[in-house]
């Protein structure tokens, strides 16, 4: 389980964080989204135990992120926005030195360090870490957070500035640590469509405050439907009133509401011409359009 509690977190007179609650149950993938500057990698550093925050509470697995960080080291894997990995060095001997600091004996590290490069498909043909992709890189990086079998993964824009098979690949290994490993990920990501489908809950910072939070359909709920499409079948069309717009689609016609009130009228409209409605569908806000409904 995580919480945070009122948590604030100032850099001199400037709030980055204010007072941001919210609870993730584990295992899951949360998401944390908001605009450029809402507050995502502050809350992310404070939640890794890297910043401290400047008030509220932090309770991560039981530990007290505020009092206690360094108990932290053990149970989680984090990821930067931008890794800085050793260009020199090889991947293995990357991972080796990682496996030293964590104090893995250096045969487990080395069976450790080819199941994770093997599960993440990646093989630098025993090339530096400068001469690799940034695809390759970031694979790394993922491979050194996992290397002491954290259960929790702090990720920032794990996928930022990746091609789109790359970028596919790693949210759906997320997937599968979630659901094979029952690893817990909290993520960053500017990419709404990937948080859109892969994260149990999310949470929309705006301005360093807690603009939304829940599970897709909480937020769909309260950001409310978009849009009613209303598929009708009338024997007369011209019998409809005249500020009806349709149009026909597949023998059948399609109007679209924007309100409940708008989709009473339309209903309305069809019976008393006659007509029978076939199916209304609601389309609900996706995560980017509740984004900017949001605002910055
Ligand atoms: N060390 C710092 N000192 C002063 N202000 C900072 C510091 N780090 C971040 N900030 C400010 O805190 C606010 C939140 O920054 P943060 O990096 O957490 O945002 P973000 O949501 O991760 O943004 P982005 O999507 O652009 O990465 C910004 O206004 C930023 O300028």
């Amino acid at each position: 389980m995580i919480e945070a509690r009122k948590l604030v977190k100032d850099y001199g007179t400037f709030r980055a964080l204010d007072e941001v609650s919210f609870s993730f149950e584990d295992p899951g993938i949360f998401g944390i989204i908001g605009h450029n500057g809402a507050g995502k990698t502050t809350l992310l550093k404070c939640m890794a135990g890297l910043i401290r925050p400047t008030a509220g509470d932090l309770v991560i697995e039981g530990i007290d992120v505020r009092r206690d960080p360094a108990r932290l080291k053990e149970t989680l894997g984090y990821l930067p926005e931008e890794s800085r990995l050793y260009e020199t060095m090889t991947v293995e001997n990357y991972l080796r030195f990682f496996g030293e600091i964590y104090g893995i004996p250096a045969d487990e590290c080395r069976l450790r360090s080819e199941e994770l490069l093997t599960s993440l498909k990646l093989d630098s043909g025993g090339k530096r870490i400068g001469e690799l992709s940034k695809g390759m890189r970031r694979k790394v990086a993922i491979a050194r957070s996992l290397l002491h079998k954290p259960s929790l993964l702090i990720y920032d824009e794990p996928t930022s500035g990746l091609d789109p098979m790359t970028s596919r690949y790693i949210i759906d290994y997320l997937a599968h640590l979630r659901d094979r490993c029952r690893k817990t990920i909290l993520l960053s990501a500017h990419n709404l469509y990937q948080v859109e489908k892969i994260c149990d809950q999310v949470l929309i910072l705006r301005q360093g405050k807690v603009a939304a939070f829940g599970t897709m359909d909480e937020l769909r709920e309260d950001f409310g439907s978009l849009s009613y499409q209303i598929r009708f079948v009338a024997a007369d069309v011209r019998t409809l009133p005249p500020s009806l717009t349709f149009k026909e689609e597949g023998g059948e016609y399609v109007a679209v509401a924007e309100s409940m009130d708008d989709l009473n009228l339309v209903t309305a409209a069809v019976a008393s011409a006659g007509g029978t409605v076939r199916r209304i569908e609601s389309r609900y806000l996706s995560l980017e359009e509740m984004l900017l409904m949001i605002g910055k």
